[in-house]
């Protein structure tokens, strides 16, 4: 096959690797989509995410942004040093460019660690924020389960991926902290339906994730999630009932020497006339913040058989999307620091100033405040 060159997002059935039976068949599939396709859609996880706990956080969603403008800003993201919280629309920037989405950044349970003279990284983990209780009943107790189960999915989808790479399951734990001192991170996002021929169609830009892996509800039945293969061509991901999109970022591409693919995707605003906004809930399973991946201590040693079929593939050819090349040298708290800094700079003026002045050394840009 010509993986590189990948013209549709493969399905795997998430039952097949529960059973030791048809689990060889999964870690194949597993192990395609992770060299050559860098996305997969995952379908039967109702052993770990319940579909009436999605059909329940789904109905919270138009609600969510139908609260009133200022009950949506007393929890804007510029409250937080860990850039959680409500972002206006049009106030983030992908490559310098501004998305029309708006959002509100949430992450599964956790107390900032920081501490005067720690490094400020530290901080990019903390407390989120949620709107008040009674103009949204249950929604924060629902996100929070829902938070919890997906994040259980993607600690154990890791050892499904070091099989899938020939190494023990427990292979990629190096990169990890016990499950209660790592935060992840999601956000709820709406793409709103332009309203005239507006310059752009870009409900966010190209981009890379940054972490490991990424895990997806698509919570309407719009299109516009694209993923783009060696060739340049944008391929569609459209929502496919009951599964969701995982994809690799960046650090797993690094710390697996260039076996697993990030790839590159972006998400076109639906179109104009649509009647509904597109909604989706990415959550970004974290790797420890103090993990440098090039760090010869986190090196992994890969049996001969998969760096030859990584060797066969062939190299992975840059795009034109945001890179993450800070992994080379920088742990990886840094660099989702450096990630924040860049999509919110009104927030990392206020919380981190001299991060700030690196990267808009003349000062705010125009377009790119989280409120
Ligand atoms: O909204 C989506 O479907 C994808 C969003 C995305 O790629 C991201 O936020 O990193
Ligand atoms: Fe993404």
């Amino acid at each position: 096959m010509t993986g590189l060159d990948f013209s549709e997002i493969p399905l795997l059935d998430y039952s097949l690797a529960l059973s030791a039976e048809t689990k060889p068949q999964f870690i194949l599939q597993l192990r395609n989509a992770l060299m050559n396709v860098g996305f997969l859609y995952l379908s039967n996880t109702d052993s770990v995410v319940g579909p009436e706990l999605i059909e329940e956080l789904k109905s919270y969603i138009p609600k969510l942004f139908a609260l009133p403008q200022d009950q949506k800003d007393k929890v804007r993201m510029a409250n937080s040093p860990h850039f959680l919280g409500y972002s206006r629309l049009g106030s983030e920037l992908t490559k310098g460019k501004t998305d029309n989405r708006e959002q509100f950044d949430i992450a599964t349970d956790h107390v900032s660690r920081w501490k005067p003279g720690d490094p400020d990284y530290y901080n990019v983990w903390g407390p989120s924020q949620y709107p008040d209780e009674d103009l949204i009943p249950g929604f924060q107790a629902t996100m929070k389960t829902y938070l919890s189960a997906v994040s259980a999915l993607g600690t154990h989808f890791i050892t499904l991926i070091a099989e899938a790479l020939s190494l023990p399951s427990d292979g990629l734990s190096r990169f990890y902290e016990s499950p209660d001192r790592m935060q992840h991170r999601s956000k709820v996002v709406q793409y709103p339906v332009p309203t005239e021929r507006s310059e752009s169609d870009q409900g966010v830009g190209p981009h890379y994730d940054a972490g490991f892996l990424t895990i997806l509800l698509q919570a309407s039945p719009h299109p516009g999630l694209q993923v783009q293969n060696l060739s340049g061509d944008w391929i569609d991901a459209p929502p496919v009932p009951e599964t969701f999109v995982i994809n690799f970022g960046r650090a797993l591409e690094f710390a697996t020497q260039g076996i697993v693919r990030a790839t590159s995707h972006r998400v076109l605003s639906p179109p104009v006339g649509s009647s509904s906004p597109r909604y989706s809930i990415p959550l970004f399973h974290n790797i420890s913040l103090d993990v440098r991946v090039r760090d010869p201590k986190y090196e992994l040693e890969f049996p001969a058989e998969i760096l030859k079929l990584r060797d066969e593939r062939g190299i992975l050819s840059g795009t034109d999307s945001v890179n993450y090349s800070e992994f080379e040298t920088q742990p990886s708290g840094m660099v989702q620091l450096m990630g924040r800094v860049k999509s919110h700079p009104d927030v990392a003026q206020r919380h981190y100033p001299a991060l700030f002045e690196r990267f808009f050394p003349d000062g705010l840009p125009a377009q790119g405040f989280a409120y």
